[in-house]
């Protein structure tokens, strides 16, 4: 491959749900989106005839279609192929999006994401789910394994449901433990920040950015920076008073007992990581994303400041 040895992984976006819920049209808002991150793609039609590669084709952003098959079993050696095409070329891709085939348990995808060869050089960031408000039964097995590995779950279609119908799926999600869902518009649009990493990746465009409200104000951004090494069972204290109020956080930071390496951080919905990155990491510098209704970007970012405190 062609990337740099000390490169960092790219991240994936793994995009799954039910046939026909919607994941094109979300990933087609994705690609064109406003971002300014080059990101590519990888879509797998359960077909002859890859119309969801040609759909995606006309936003310009590369992408890579996977035929005839079903990523979570016969197709896991193209996609490993794929992936390693993608990451050849001489300027790799801020992201990878793969949009799963509606039949697919995300579970296979999963596993062939952490195969030994790719782990380093791609990180699986998020699996995003989506459900089709109107059309879903959650007593489906392949529907409920969908739902169950998403991080986010993105609603889609519910101009078609009202708002008895929203709260009802809603509700479902809510006993299936998933905390983040967000409900995308007709045109799949959903806010991108919660998805990409654009703020972890070009810090620079955001560093006084305390508090600001994005996806029309449910959400506000705080972005925190520290040339201290970190504390870190005082790091993980405060990230544990926060939580509850975070629809998502990630940031590299660098810690005070590992002088020389960086790692990387990530919560999304319940669940927080911490992974050692290959190039170093100069001080820390994490973005949060809370629940405009609950969090308070001042207290946390006074919160994050007492770490450094002797
Ligand atoms: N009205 C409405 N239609 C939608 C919305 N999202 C998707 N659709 C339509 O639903 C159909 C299926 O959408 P796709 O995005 O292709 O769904 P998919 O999950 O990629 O489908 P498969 O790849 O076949 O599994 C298309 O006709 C879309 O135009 C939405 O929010 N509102």
């Amino acid at each position: 491959m062609a990337e740099e040895p000390n490169a960092s992984p790219v991240p994936v976006l793994l995009v799954t749900g039910a046939l026909g819920a919607g994941k094109t049209t979300v990933i087609n808002a994705i690609l064109r989106a406003d971002h300014g991150l080059s990101l590519a793609a990888v879509v797998n039609d359960f077909g002859t005839i890859n119309i969801d590669e040609a759909i995606l084709s006309a936003t310009g952003q590369p992408v890579y279609g996977l035929r005839n098959g079903c990523i979570c079993c016969s197709l896991q050696g193209d996609l490993l192929r794929t992936l390693r095409a993608i990451l050849s070329v001489r300027a790799a891709p801020d992201a990878i999006v793969i949009e799963a085939s509606g039949v697919s348990d995300p579970g296979g995808i999963i596993e062939a994401l952490f195969d030994p060869v790719l782990c380093g050089v791609v990180r699986l960031d998020a699996v995003v789910t989506v459900v089709d408000a109107e059309d879903h039964d959650p007593a489906d097995a392949l529907w409920t394994a969908q739902v169950r590995a998403a991080d986010i779950v993105v609603l889609a279609k519910t101009a078609a449901v009202g708002p008895d119908g929203l709260a009802a799926i809603r509700a479902i999600l809510t006993s299936m433990h998933k905390t983040l869902v967000l409900v995308a518009d007709d045109q799949g649009s959903v806010p991108t920040d919660l998805l990409l990493d654009r703020d972890v990746r070009h810090p620079e465009a955001h560093t006084h950015d305390d508090g600001a409200p994005i996806a029309d104000g449910r959400f506000l951004r705080l972005v925190w920076s520290s040339s201290t090494p970190l504390c870190l069972p005082r790091f993980q204290a405060t990230v544990q008073s926060l939580a509850p109020q975070l629809a998502r956080a990630k940031g590299f930071l660098s810690i005070r007992d590992r002088p020389g390496q960086g790692f990387l951080f990530q919560l999304v919905g319940r669940r927080a990581s911490l992974s050692p990155v290959a190039s170093p990491v100069a001080g820390t510098h994490l973005v949060l994303i809370g629940r405009a209704e609950v969090f308070d970007a001042a207290r946390a970012s006074a919160a994050l400041e007492s770490m450094n405190d002797a």
